[in-house]
């Protein structure tokens, strides 16, 4: 399976297991993480869901630019899109405290991933970057969107734009990222969050709901959802395709 899910202490960790593929992204880790964000809604025992990826390479590559190659079309990559971009909404919403464990690369969706996290944990020396730009399309799961919601709107704008690679430190600079550990799984650092842990359930869900209420009165979904359609649209145009098919056969 493409994917694990486990419970430790009040955290449910999803873990995704591709590493032979960077833990890139297919339709299999996007049901498997679906299923991940349900269990932990419906868990009055999970405080945390904890996002991270299998090895010492990569968080998450993004989506999966093999399968998802065979999307040609606009409406054939909305439907990719729009399914991820819903859970990620699901994440970036959900009444628990999420956190991305950032256990190595982060590309393009992965970055998404994390950014729709409340709080994103590196392991030290881990590079991260919202590489779309350079494949001719946006961020299509939501996750520019977010990152305007976590960011200094500057900030944000210049991470999206110059789609580069950057190091942990320079991001913990940005404020994106939290911290920084020598943790080589989500298990060795959900001591991180001791503190948090001390909290009842029930004052964690208040002050998501807190957050969630500011992100309702902003349309942030329906802001999601034009940037998801807007990447669509992009998807279709040979450029996308052409850098996609340079990867491929590098
Ligand atoms: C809306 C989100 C959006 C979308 O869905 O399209 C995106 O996420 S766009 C961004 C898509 N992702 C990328 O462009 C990243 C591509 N991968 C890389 O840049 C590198 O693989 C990197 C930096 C993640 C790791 O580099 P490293 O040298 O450590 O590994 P290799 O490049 O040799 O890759 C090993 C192995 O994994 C396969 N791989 C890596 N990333 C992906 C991916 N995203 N999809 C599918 N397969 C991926 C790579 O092809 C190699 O496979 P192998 O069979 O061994 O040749």
């Amino acid at each position: 399976m493409g994917y694990t899910i486990r419970k430790k202490n009040h955290a449910l960790i999803f873990t995704i297991a591709r590493p032979d593929k960077r833990n890139a992204v297919n339709n299999e880790v996007m049901d498997g993480l679906e299923k991940a964000v349900t269990e932990a809604e419906q868990n009055d025992a999970v405080k945390a869901l904890i996002i991270t990826g299998e090895g010492g390479e990569a968080f998450c590559s993004g989506g999966d630019l093999q399968e998802f190659h065979q999307l040609k079309t606009q409406k054939e990559s909305y439907e990719m899109l729009s399914k991820m971009g819903g859970i990620l909404y699901r994440v970036a919403t959900l009444n628990k405290v999420t956190v991305a464990f950032i256990n190595g690369t982060a590309i393009g969706g992965g970055c998404e991933i994390a950014t729709a996290c409340d709080y994103r944990i590196a392991r030290k020396g881990v590079k991260m970057g919202f590489v779309q730009g350079n494949l001719a399309i946006t961020t299509g799961w939501g996750g520019g969107t977010l990152l305007y919601e976590r960011l200094p709107l500057n900030q944000a704008f210049r991470l999206l734009t110059e789609a580069k690679i950057h190091s942990e430190e320079t991001l913990k600079e940005l404020g994106f990222i939290d911290q920084t550990v020598n943790a080589l799984s989500a298990e060795d650092m959900i001591d991180l969050f001791e503190d948090v842990f001390k909290k009842t359930g029930p004052v964690l869900s208040a002050y998501k709901k807190m957050l969630n209420r500011k992100w309702a009165s902003g349309d942030l979904r329906d802001r999601m959802e034009s940037e998801i359609h807007e990447c669509s649209v992009l998807w279709e145009k040979d450029e996308h395709h052409e850098a996609v098919e340079k990867f491929l056969n590098k």
